[in-house]
């Protein structure tokens, strides 16, 4: 079954491209029955190419090989580079391509990012076969193996044989595909479940969250690329903040992929600032990485903190609750935090004119948005 708590897993935290990507190619190179990989984003470009040829060699070995990817978030996904799936033997569906259907469900997207190879190893985080994660963006995924491996593959195959995907791939290429559920001696026991999100149907993520955040004795450190949560989140962080708990933030900087979405979230800051939580923007790059410490419970993977990913996107996490894991996420988010700019309540509240109008205007705009569904 889904979404429950397993044993036995061994979680590897990967921060950044130069540590994921290699780990993730070497995996699809090794595998031996199956490769099962669903995203968001992928563009072509350098990384898709690399992407592309690894999938071929692994179908050339016998290896089946299925890529499901979103109808619009893989719109940047030429022609030329469909075709060299197709022909080399990759099962490719789609997600909800555009059409002539409600906005709602034009709206509704398949975010998340996974890799599932030979039904025992498992790769999540916030990364999309684009070449801004070659470089110029910060990501972080989680190498996992043990039972809940099995929980992803099933979230995988049930989407792909479902009726909101189309293409030339055959659903039934997911019947009898083998998953391990065995829990190996030699893991280092970890706890994990996947909790994964489907739009207003089903929101595991967020309610999990927001227990986590209503539940927090000691700290809330939360990363994430695009922050415009719920009212309800927000109140809830506040709450946090009050009652004596550590409430980070740790979010991106001046470079953004969407500075909009950056400046509606920062309507926010006033209020939580005041309330005690620290917010951190991150300098070096891009910070687009999705992932949450709530005392010593991890959570990773594709969901953001705004409304689609919170309400209507289907998303996918990994969460994990392991005190030797949750030290490393604390390790990362402290030099993460070394590598950014806190802001502070006095100061903000002194910012100028143009950046209130800014705050508001796309405050606006996303509250309009918000509704639209
Ligand atoms: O939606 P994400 O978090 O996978 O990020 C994708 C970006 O929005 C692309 O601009």
């Amino acid at each position: 079954m889904h979404g429950m708590w397993r044993d036995g897993n061994h979680f590897q935290l990967l921060p950044e491209a130069a540590r994921f990507l290699p780990a993730m190619f070497e995996a699809v190179d090794g595998a031996r029955q199956s490769v099962l990989i669903e995203l968001y984003l992928m563009e072509s470009g350098r990384l898709a190419t690399a992407m592309i040829e690894v999938l071929q060699r692994a179908v050339e070995r016998g290896v089946s090989v299925l890529l499901l990817l979103d109808g619009y978030g893989a719109m940047g996904l030429e022609a030329s580079d469909r075709r060299r799936l197709e022909a080399g033997g990759v099962a490719v569906r789609w997600f909800n391509p555009l059409g002539l259907h409600s906005l709602a469900r034009n709206l509704t997207r398949d975010h998340r990012k996974l890799v599932v190879v030979d039904g025992e190893l498992a790769f999540t985080g916030g990364f999309g076969v684009v070449d801004e994660f070659l470089d110029a963006w910060y990501e972080v995924a989680v190498r996992i193996e043990g039972p809940v491996v099995a929980d992803w593959a099933r979230l995988f195959c049930a989407l792909w044989d479902s009726p909101m995907t189309r293409g030339a791939g055959a659903p039934e290429l997911v019947h009898g595909l083998g998953v391990t559920t065995a829990s190996h001696n030699d893991y280092s026991g970890m706890r994990g479940r996947v909790v994964w999100g489907q739009g207003y149907r089903y929101q595991a993520i967020r309610h999990s969250l927001q227990r986590q955040v209503s539940g927090a004795k000691r700290r809330i450190w939360i990363c994430t690329p695009y922050f415009v949560p719920t009212l309800s989140l927000r109140r809830r962080l506040v709450r946090a903040a009050r009652r004596g708990v550590e409430v980070c933030l740790l979010l991106p900087g001046e470079s953004h992929d969407h500075p909009g979405v950056r400046y509606a979230g920062q309507r926010f800051y006033g209020r939580l600032l005041r309330a005690g939580v620290r917010i951190f923007e991150f300098q070096p790059s891009f910070i687009h990485a999705k992932f949450t410490l709530a005392d010593d419970w991890v959570s990773l993977g594709s969901c953001n903190f705004d409304h689609w990913s919170l309400q209507w996107n289907l998303e996918a996490n990994q969460e994990v609750a392991d005190p030797r894991f949750a030290e490393e996420v604390a390790a990362l988010f402290q030099r993460n935090f070394a590598a950014s700019h806190e802001i502070h309540h006095e100061l903000w509240m002194r910012r100028p004119r143009w950046q209130r109008l800014k705050e508001w205007l796309f405050g606006t705009l996303d509250g309009l948005l918000t509704r639209l569904r």
